[in-house]
């Protein structure tokens, strides 16, 4: 069954499951991130935000958990492959970070759009 099409794209999602269970177990920064979240959904019922809102800031929260995995993972292959100090390790590194600037600066920005003019 599982060396069929379906059972192989099955077993990547149940890969994919359980890398994202790796990311909020393991990853400090992933359970900032979602507990920010978290927070951000409970704001937007008390707030009774609008369909349209609500897709945005579900796209920013699924686009920073993404961005912020990536950086994870990016971290990993760099102490893998040069556990040491080095220069290119340190650019990779805040490249990635990087990365997840530009998304939580994205997800800020939307914030203050659908949140500012409730109070
Ligand atoms: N091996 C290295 N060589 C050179 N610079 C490094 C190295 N490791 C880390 N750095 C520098 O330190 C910064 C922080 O790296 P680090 O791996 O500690 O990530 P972090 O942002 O603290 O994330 P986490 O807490 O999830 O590990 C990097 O962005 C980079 O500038």
């Amino acid at each position: 069954m599982w060396n069929t099409y379906l059972g192989k794209r099955l077993k990547g999602g149940g890969y994919a499951i359980k890398g994202a269970f790796l990311l909020l177990r393991n990853e400090a920064s992933i359970q900032v991130q979602a507990i920010i979240g978290i927070v951000m959904t409970i704001a937007g019922f008390y707030f009774e935000i609008s369909a349209t809102e609500w897709m945005f800031q579900i796209l920013s929260i699924g686009l920073v958990l993404s961005t912020e995995g990536l950086n994870s993972a990016a971290e990993e292959i760099a102490d893998f492959v040069h556990p040491d100090f080095h220069n290119k390790i340190g650019l990779i590194k805040d490249i990635a970070a990087g990365a997840v600037f530009f998304a939580a600066l994205t997800a800020v920005v939307i914030g203050c759009i659908i949140y500012i003019p409730k109070f």
